[in-house]
C-alpha cells in the first residue's frame, strides 16, 4: 500500500473516469485558459484531493502565484496616432442646406358642403447651415467634414402649413476664415460673428396657393426646393503665439511638454508629431501664451519633402517663432539655416519674424562643445537649455513673455486687438 493510501489501481481507474467524463478537447481549452487550475486529471487524483483536504492553502497561493505572474502595467508608448487632441487649424467641410418641404394638394371635404375648395398647405422652408464664432472653441477639430441641413416638414390638409427645418449652427473659433474657390467669403474674428454657409431650400407650395378666380379648383402643388451645396475651405488666422521650428527629433515636443500642459507624443525617432499641438504657458496676472509645437521642418521640406510644405503653413499662421536646435549633432548651425532657408522658400519674410533661438540638449556633453561653436557663428543670443532635466528653462520662459508683450504691443499699435487665449 502506498503511503498515501491510495493504490495505482484505484488511480488509474479515477482517472480513466475524468476522461470519460471531460472531452480531451475541452480539458485541453480549459487547462490552457486557467493554467493555475490544476488540470481536470489532477484535480480527481485522490493524491491532489487528499493534500487539498489536509491544506487549503494551494488553491489561495495559486491565485496568489497567478497575479504575480501578471507583469506590472506599464506606461504605454504614446503614439501620436492614437491621440485624438491635436490642433487642427484648416478643414474642408461639405455644407448643404435642408430641402424645403413639399407643397400638398387636396380639396377641403366636409359633409354637406360641396366645392370646399383648394386646402393644400405650403411647405416648410429648410433650416439653412450656419457658421458662428465662439470664444469658447479654441480649434477647428470639432467641425466634421459634412454638413447636412434640417428639412422642411410637408405641407398639410386644412391649410395646414409644414414647419421649417431649424437652422443648424457650426461653432468655429474666432478668427476663422472661410474660403470658397480660394477666395475669402468671410472673416468671423469677432465671437458671436455669423455666415450663412449654405442656404435651406425654399418650401413648396400648396394647390390653395393657386386659386384664382380663373382657376377655383386648381390641383397643383409644386415641390420644395433643395438646399445649397458648397464646398468651404476653414482657416484660423493665428494658431498660436510662438510657433516651434524644428528639425524632426530637436526635442520641440518634449519642450512643449516641459513648459506647459500639453502632452504631444515624444519618442526618439523622427517624425513623431504628425500633427500640431498648442499648449499653454501661464504667466503673472493670468496671462496666457500659447505655444506651438509644430511637426519637423527637413531640408526640401518646401518641394513637399519630409511630411511636406502642409506643415509651414502652420507656422506662417503664428505671430513669433522658437526656432529649436539639436546641440548634440554636428554643426547645429546648419539646421538653424536650413530651417530659415525653408521658411523663406514658402513665404518671404517669414523666418524674419520675431524669433528666439533655442539650443535643446545642452545635458548631453556634445553639446556642451556644439554650444559656443554655435554662439560664435551667430549675434542673436541662444538659449541652451535641456527640456530632459528641466535646465535653464526659466531663460526661455522670461524670453517667449518678452516677444509676447512686443507682440502686444505691436498689435496696439496697429490698432488691433491681440490674439487672447
Ligand atoms: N538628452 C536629451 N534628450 C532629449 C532632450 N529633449 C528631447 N530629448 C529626446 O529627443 C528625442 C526626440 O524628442 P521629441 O520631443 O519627440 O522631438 P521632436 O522635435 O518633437 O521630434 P518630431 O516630433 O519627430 O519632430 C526623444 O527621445 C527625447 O527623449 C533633452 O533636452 N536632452
Ligand atoms: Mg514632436
Amino acid at each position: 500500500m502506498p503511503a498515501n493510501g491510495v493504490s495505482k489501481r484505484n488511480k488509474t481507474q479515477v482517472s480513466m473516469l475524468t476522461s470519460r467524463l471531460v472531452p480531451t478537447l475541452t480539458r485541453v481549452i480549459l487547462e490552457r485558459k486557467w493554467p493555475w487550475i490544476p488540470a481536470a486529471d489532477t484535480l480527481l487524483d485522490p493524491h491532489y484531493l487528499f493534500q487539498q483536504q489536509a491544506s487549503p492553502r494551494p488553491l489561495f497561493l495559486s491565485c496568489a502565484q497567478w497575479s504575480n505572474r501578471q507583469e506590472p502595467k506599464q506606461k504605454r508608448n504614446l503614439s501620436e496616432k492614437k491621440l485624438k487632441r491635436y490642433f487642427v487649424d484648416h478643414r474642408r467641410v461639405f455644407v448643404t442646406g435642408g430641402n424645403g418641404g413639399n407643397g400638398m394638394s387636396c380639396f377641403h371635404s366636409e359633409p354637406r358642403k360641396e366645392y370646399g375648395g383648394p386646402d393644400g398647405g405650403d411647405g416648410g422652408d429648410g433650416g439653412h447651415v450656419i457658421l458662428k464664432a465662439d470664444k469658447h472653441v479654441r480649434s477647428l477639430s470639432s467641425v466634421l467634414s459634412v454638413y447636412r441641413g434640417f428639412d422642411g416638414e410637408p405641407g398639410g390638409s386644412k391649410n395646414c402649413y409644414g414647419r421649417n427645418g431649424d437652422c443648424l449652427y457650426i461653432r468655429v473659433p474666432p478668427g476663422t476664415l472661410v474660403k470658397e474657390e480660394n477666395e475669402i467669403v468671410a472673416d468671423l474674428s469677432q465671437p458671436g460673428d455669423e455666415y450663412i454657409a449654405a442656404l435651406g431650400g425654399a418650401g413648396g407650395k400648396g394647390n390653395r396657393f393657386f386659386l384664382a378666380n380663373d382657376n377655383r379648383a386648381p390641383v397643383t402643388c409644386t415641390p420644395g426646393q433643395q438646399g445649397q451645396e458648397r464646398v468651404l475651405y476653414l482657416e484660423l488666422k493665428t494658431m498660436a503665439h510662438a510657433g516651434m521650428v524644428g528639425f524632426p527629433n530637436a526635442g520641440k515636443s518634449s519642450l512643449l511638454r516641459a513648459i506647459s500642459n500639453a502632452k504631444p507624443a515624444v519618442a526618439s525617432y523622427p517624425f513623431t508629431t504628425l500633427n500640431p499641438h498648442v499648449g499653454i504657458v501661464h504667466y503673472e496676472g493670468y496671462q496666457q501664451v500659447a505655444v506651438a509645437d509644430i511637426p519637423g521642418i527637413i531640408r526640401g521640406a518646401h518641394q513637399n519633402r519630409g511630411l511636406g510644405f502642409a506643415f509651414l503653413r502652420h507656422i506662417e499662421r503664428c505671430r513669433f517663432l522658437l526656432f529649436v536646435v539639436d546641440l548634440s549633432v554636428a554643426e547645429p548651425w546648419t539646421q538653424l539655416e536650413d530651417l530659415k532657408y525653408e521658411l523663406e522658400k514658402y513665404e518671404e519674410g517669414l523666418s524674419q519674424r520675431p524669433h528666439a533661438i533655442i539650443g535643446n540638449k545642452i545635458d548631453l556633453p556634445q553639446s556642451k562643445v556644439n554650444f559656443p561653436q554655435l554662439q560664435a557663428r551667430l549675434e542673436q543670443k541662444v538659449i541652451p537649455l535641456s527640456a530632459l532635466t528641466g535646465e535653464n528653462l526659466e531663460e526661455l520662459l522670461l524670453h517667449l513673455k518678452e516677444l509676447y508683450d512686443d507682440y502686444v504691443e505691436t498689435e496696439g499699435k496697429q490698432g488691433r486687438e491681440p490674439l487672447n487665449w
